[in-house]
């Protein structure tokens, strides 16, 4: 059986984030990944150094041409840049009736650069969380979808609860921010409970591209019709392999290792 997710999503030519990290977790959990580029940016591990969004009849040509030939068995948003391309995604995503939506809301780079517009937050709300399966914020996202401070793990089962509220069946708000303690919680909620996924904090400056490798592995695992409480455990497996054993790479916050959750499987 061959399994095909869907990344739309802009390119780091660093290849830590974005695209590349998303192709290459789709691969590791060997399922076949396509892409639909919405932006092009100049970026390493320094930083983003120039963004090039492509017009919204781009982005949703390259989805018509993956629905109309190929398929997907589970499709992952990332850097959608604009509210324009925001209604196009969506209204793709409902042409081809693909349920099994991973919307990773990207909206700042960790150095600080904006991946979306700050007009483009409400079309997210409206557009694209109704009729996603799961969305994985970090905890500055989760703020800003849902005008909530989130200090501890309460606040964020209520931002958890409000983001349900608009739609999006499964919640998971990452816990990669809250440098408090020795671990990372992620909550994840599903309308009527919590479930924590937890894990050792690894002290290191190498997490480019953490948040868009989590989103791609939930959504291979969904890809292969696997539960999200499975995909979500499996993805929180795959993000510590891949912080655990860092590449070392560039001068600054270096990209994660993808290879490291299957060599780690394979010994
Ligand atoms: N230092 C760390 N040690 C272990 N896990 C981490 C660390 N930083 C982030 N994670 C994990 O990586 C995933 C992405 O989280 P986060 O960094 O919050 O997202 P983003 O990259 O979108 O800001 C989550 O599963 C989170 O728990
Ligand atoms: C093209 C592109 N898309 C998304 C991101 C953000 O990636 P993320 O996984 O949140 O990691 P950081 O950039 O925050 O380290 C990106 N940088 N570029």
């Amino acid at each position: 059986m061959v399994y095909k997710a869907l990344t739309i999503a802009g390119s780091d030519s660093g290849g830590g984030a974005g695209i590349q990290a998303d192709l290459k977790t789709f691969q590791e959990l060997r399922v076949f990944g396509m892409s639909a580029l919405t932006a092009v940016t100049a970026q390493n591990t320094l930083g983003v150094q120039g963004v090039y969004p492509l017009s919204p009849e781009a982005v949703a040509q390259q989805i018509e041409s993956v629905g109309t030939d190929l398929g997907a068995d589970a499709v992952k948003t990332g850097m959608l840049f604009s509210a324009e391309i925001i209604e196009v995604v969506a209204s793709k995503v409902k042409q081809f009736g693909w349920e099994r939506l991973v919307v990773d809301p990207v909206m700042i780079a960790k150095g600080g650069a904006p991946l979306l517009q700050e007009e483009a937050v409400s079309a997210l709300k409206t557009h694209l969380l109704p009729i996603s399966m799961v969305v994985t914020p970090n905890i500055p996202e989760a703020e800003a979808l849902t005008g909530q401070t989130i200090r501890t793990i309460e606040d964020r089962k209520e931002a958890a609860k409000r983001l349900h509220e608009l739609g999006v069946k499964y919640v998971v708000i990452k816990g990669g921010h809250d440098d408090d303690g020795e671990e990372t919680v992620d909550v994840l909620y599903d309308g009527s409970e919590f479930f924590y996924f937890t894990s050792k904090r690894i002290d290191t400056k190498h997490t480019h591209g953490t948040g868009c490798t989590f989103a791609a592995a939930i959504t291979a695992e969904l890809a292969k019709g696997k539960t999200v409480q499975e995909a979500v455990q499996t993805a929180k497996s795959f993000i510590q392999a891949a912080i655990s054993h860092e590449l070392g790479i560039g001068h600054g916050h270096g990209p994660t290792n993808h290879w490291a959750y299957r060599e780690k499987q394979a010994r």
